[in-house]
């Protein structure tokens, strides 16, 4: 079944259920004499990880075992197979809403389209597939590091509360990876209330990469905003990608908008470090808006397989918000993108 994959000279295919054995992912295209260890993969997937302060209470220490593709730390140029196993898995909460939809998640078309689901914590739909994919970013990340490439992903907003400045030493040193610290206590206090009230909350991710260097992406069809956007909207629960100004481009004149051009380099960056689809050599900015969590306790109408009028109320161990976790997920696509696009362009160089 097409669908699973990502990429093309970088390629992943990622596989599993939230509550069946295990996820994991393919990695196909990387090349060899990376150094890599498991070590560099947990480092990420903890970031992500369930059970911490502020997210879903399941606990699942996430542990990454390599299958194939690396020795003596350094891969190989075969396929990377990299596997979690689920360990804390409850599905006793799901039984009750077995044949009934929740609204805002996948239940109702995937039963549209497959004619069966696993509706066992949304199966293949669920955000725990994410976790292939920090996984897959972090063996990303060091074909990057050859070009010195950095990505920071971060919190600017959580349930309309909005970050003013950025700190970037601030952000890993707290939960929510937000990067202003006058505002983080607020973003905190507010998940805490929301979840008394059964609710949940959505927000906006921004992630920044420096030191890319100009000339990644196509020119038509897979310039390199249009695979960033697809990349960061493929995440469960994204709803709009933003680069650069983003939608505030519409109300700028074009003397405004335009990123005047110097020797020393460009006065501005309203394009995002993205012109015609190719990097520019300046920051890469691109921003993420996140919808609020689907399966709240908040009592709301529904239909049953079929098609019966009823009501829902989620119970079980969901996240209020999916940030602060999906902060490193937004990460990881941005790496699969780059090292996919530096392979499209044959920068491969061990010598950056
Ligand atoms: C890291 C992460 C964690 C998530 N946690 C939950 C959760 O606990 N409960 C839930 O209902 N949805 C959660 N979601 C969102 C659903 O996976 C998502 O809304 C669902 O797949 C439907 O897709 P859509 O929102 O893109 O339409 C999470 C998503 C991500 C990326
Ligand atoms: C477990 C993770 O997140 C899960 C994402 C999720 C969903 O519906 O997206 C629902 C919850 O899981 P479940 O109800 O199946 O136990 C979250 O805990 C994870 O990301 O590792």
């Amino acid at each position: 079944m097409p669908g699973n994959s990502f990429g093309q000279a970088f390629r992943i295919t990622t596989f599993g259920e939230s509550h069946g054995i295990a996820l994991g992912v393919i990695i196909d295209g990387c090349p060899p004499k990376l150094p890599l260890t498991a070590a560099d993969i947990q480092e990420e997937l903890d970031k992500r990880r369930p059970g911490r302060k502020l997210t879903t209470p399941r606990r699942e220490p996430d542990r990454v075992e390599i299958l194939s593709g690396v020795f003596e730390g350094k891969t190989l140029g075969t396929p990377i197979t990299l596997i979690v196993y689920n360990q804390d898995v409850d599905s006793s909460k799901y039984e009750a809403i077995k044949d009934v939809f929740r609204p805002g998640h996948g239940d109702f078309t995937y039963f549209k389209k497959y004619g069966i689901r696993d509706w066992r914590g949304g199966g293949r739909s669920s955000g725990r597939e994410t976790v292939a994919r920090v996984a897959a970013g972090a063996v990303a990340q060091r074909l990057l590091d050859r070009w010195k490439i950095e990505v920071y992903a971060y919190t600017v907003a959580l349930g309309g509360i909005y970050a003013q400045e950025c700190d970037l030493d601030f952000i890993e040193k707290n939960a929510l990876f937000c990067c202003d610290k006058s505002v983080y206590k607020k973003m905190e206090q507010r998940i805490l209330e929301v979840k008394k009230q059964g609710d949940s909350l959505g927000g906006i991710v921004e992630v920044r990469v420096k030191n890319c260097p100009s000339g990644l992406g196509e020119p038509v069809f897979d310039k390199l905003d249009a695979e960033l956007a697809k990349a960061l909207m493929s995440i469960g629960a994204v709803k709009g990608v933003e680069i650069g100004a983003g939608f505030k481009v519409a109300d700028l004149l074009g003397s405004e908008c335009n990123d005047e051009i110097t020797p020393q380099g460009f006065l501005s960056n309203n394009a995002g470090g993205i012109l015609a689809g190719i990097s520019n050599g300046d920051e890469i900015i691109v921003r993420a808006a996140v919808k609020p969590i689907s399966s709240i306790e908040k009592e709301q109408r529904t239909i049953t397989e079929n098609g019966k009028p009823t009501t829902i109320s989620v119970k079980g161990r969901h996240d209020i918000s999916a940030i602060p976790r999906i902060v490193p997920v937004c990460a990881a696509m941005v790496r699969l993108v780059l090292a996919d696009h530096l392979l499209r362009q044959r920068m491969i160089s061990e010598e950056a």
